[in-house]
């Protein structure tokens, strides 16, 4: 019936469970006054003796009820609204926290499409749990019990009868239960992979267009539709069919009462307010269990939810250090060989040392393995042998918070945010001030254009979608050269780009490593080639290294791709 997990998780959450549930049995006891007393105006009015003040007393009665309810009814709201505030910002924290410590490598345990599923519906579901269908399971259990003592006062074969129908409401549940956990389990897969589709074709849908695929993805979309309103009806007709059940027992069970009072009554078992207050409450047994019985989808829903919220919280993820600083900033790799599949080795044992200033090239043809190399630095992967050091401390050491200070990388699609210039430029260092900023703009050329915009409050559209790719990158660097790191990495950060842009970035990238230690991956080796030191990757191990002309001497594989470019670019200039 409950999710062990969840229930143990937030159990300060009883608290509030346990006032929507005094404040649902005040209503009920307020609900018995009245029903009594208006049995007793019934049946005084049926034999001939009821008074003017009967009547007066009747809508005493009432205003109090009405009273009682609207205060308990205000209170079990707020409460209700505290649980479900409680459990969603909670979960929402936990889910984000971790999400957070896996960094970019969540996605090795789960679409982003399912992390936003998770962190929504998934967090969704678990408020009304909590703020509905919890305190309604101890309210359906208690209401019967004390409609059976009050009952029970004035006939208990009565009372036991209609006790003995209520279990049948919950064996009825019980049985939808087991049928109705592997179809909610189907229901959420079909959801998630949905949303993936649909979160991958929007994002795709540029690339769908120019190769006419639109059409083709349009219609596997509408196949998973298909299947996901397939399972959503059979939970449905599942959902219906259960509550047809619950309504014939609850008021089959509501009519045996009543006609067994009635018996009672011409037995003169009891008497005629007791029997129109057994006939009015009869229903009210029932109720609450019926009630729980339709909330029984929201406590599927939210086991479902909570396994899969539960599934990624447990997910091993890596060893936090405790390293938040060092002195130095040269970068050591010893022996490190990786793969992200056992089948494919992709670092061979690579050993190599960055200097404390300057610029180390990594090199090589497509695939070799030098994007792997910067995110086993950013500890988005983790080597399976050897070790990397920072300044001379192990990088698994430093805390991801450390280590991110220490290490700025920019890509070649650096993220871009919805919102204003100085928001994106706060990102990289939150204390920037104005003139720091607009230095930063300056450095990267881009501060004329932000003051033709708008200056610093100038609109930026999500992904940076009114910046040209150049701006966006150039955009990219001004954050990056706010957040002053002692290291750098360059990935690809000019594929992509303009010619001006590129130049610019080459020339901050020079001035850069006049104090940092800059690590530099470009296909293109022309910029390359005042590096301090080059490493030239092939498959996953680095076959040569040294300066440019070093390595133009040794005239081999490095030289080769060289050569090869330089005849590229010539016969490109040429022809235009
Ligand atoms: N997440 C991943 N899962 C499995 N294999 C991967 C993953 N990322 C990269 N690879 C594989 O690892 C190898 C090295 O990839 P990597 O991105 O490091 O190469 P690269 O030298 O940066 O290539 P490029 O110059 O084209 O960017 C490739 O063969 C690639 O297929």
């Amino acid at each position: 019936m409950f999710h062990k997990r969840l229930m143990q998780e937030f159990r300060d959450n009883m608290k509030y469970v346990a006032g929507m549930v005094a404040t649902q049995w005040l209503m009920l006891i307020a609900n018995v006054f009245f029903m009594y007393t208006l049995a007793g105006f019934i049946s005084s009015a049926a034999d001939g003796t009821a008074k003017t003040a009967d009547l007066q007393k009747i809508f005493i009665v009432l205003a109090c009820v009405i009273a009682v309810r609207a205060v308990s009814t205000y209170v079990n709201s707020r409460l209700s609204f505290a649980a479900s505030c409680n459990v969603k910002s909670r979960i929402r924290k936990m889910v984000y926290e971790k999400l957070m410590r896996f960094s970019g490598s969540y996605r090795e345990h789960l679409s982003s499409a399912e992390a936003v599923q998770i962190s929504t519906e998934g967090v969704e579901q678990l408020e009304i749990y909590f703020g509905k269908y919890v305190p309604q399971f101890f309210y359906s259990m208690l209401a019967p019990l004390t409609l059976f003592v009050i009952v029970g006062m004035m006939n208990w074969t009565v009372a036991v009868v209609l006790l003995i129908c209520v279990p049948l409401i919950p064996v009825s549940i019980i049985a939808v239960q087991k049928f109705a956990k592997k179809m909610l389990a189907k229901y959420w897969g079909t959801y998630t992979e949905l949303g993936d589709s649909f979160l991958e074709s929007l994002q795709g849908l540029t690339t769908l267009k120019i190769y006419s695929a639109d059409e083709r993805y349009a219609k596997k979309m509408d196949e998973e539709a298909e299947k996901f309103r397939k399972v959503t009806m059979r939970v449905l007709i599942m959902q219906l069919n259960s509550i047809s059940i619950m309504d014939l027992v609850a008021y089959g069970g509501a009519a045996l009462g009543i006609a067994l009072s009635l018996l009672k009554l011409k037995n003169g078992a009891v008497t005629l307010t007791e029997c129109f207050f057994i006939i009015m409450i009869s229903a009210e047994f029932f109720l609450p269990l019926r009630m729980l019985g339709s909330f029984f989808h929201i406590a599927m829903n939210g086991n479902a939810a909570a396994d899969k919220i539960f599934k990624l919280l447990d997910t091993k993820e890596p060893e936090e250090g405790s390293i938040k600083e060092t002195e130095g900033q040269t970068i050591c790799f010893e022996n490190i060989s990786f793969s992200y599949t056992p089948e494919k080795q992709v670092l061979k044992e690579v050993s190599f040392s960055t200097k404390e200033r300057g610029i180390t090239a990594l090199v090589g043809t497509s695939g070799c393995g030098k994007s792997t190399i910067t995110s086993l630095l950013m500890k988005e992967n983790r080597p399976q042998s050897g070790m990397i050091t920072l300044g001379g401390e192990v990088l698994s050491d430093f805390t991801t918070e450390g280590l991110m200070k220490k290490i700025t990388r920019i890509t070649h699609d650096s993220y871009i945010f919805k919102g204003t210039v100085r928001e994106n430029l706060a990102m990289g260092c939150e204390t920037a001030s104005e003139p720091e900023m607009r230095e930063a703009l300056g450095q990267v050329d881009l501060l004329g254009f932000v003051e033709e915009n708008g200056g610093l409050d100038m609109e930026i559209l999500e992904k940076g979608a009114n910046l040209s790719g150049g701006q966006k990158q150039r955009l990219a660097l001004a954050r990056a050269l706010l957040h002053d790191s002692p290291v750098y990495i360059f990935d690809e950060a000019t594929s992509n780009v303009d010619v001006e842009s590129e130049n610019k970035i080459m020339e901050i990238v020079q001035d850069l490593a006049r104090e940092k230690s800059v690590i530099l991956i470009s296909h293109r080796l022309a910029n390359v080639t005042a590096a301090d030191k080059i490493l030239y990757m092939e498959q996953g191990k680095i076959a040569e290294s040294g300066t440019h002309e070093q390595l133009m001497a040794q005239n081999k594989a490095y030289a080769a791709l060289f050569n090869k470019q330089q005849e590229l670019e010539h016969f490109r200039e040429e022809a235009v």
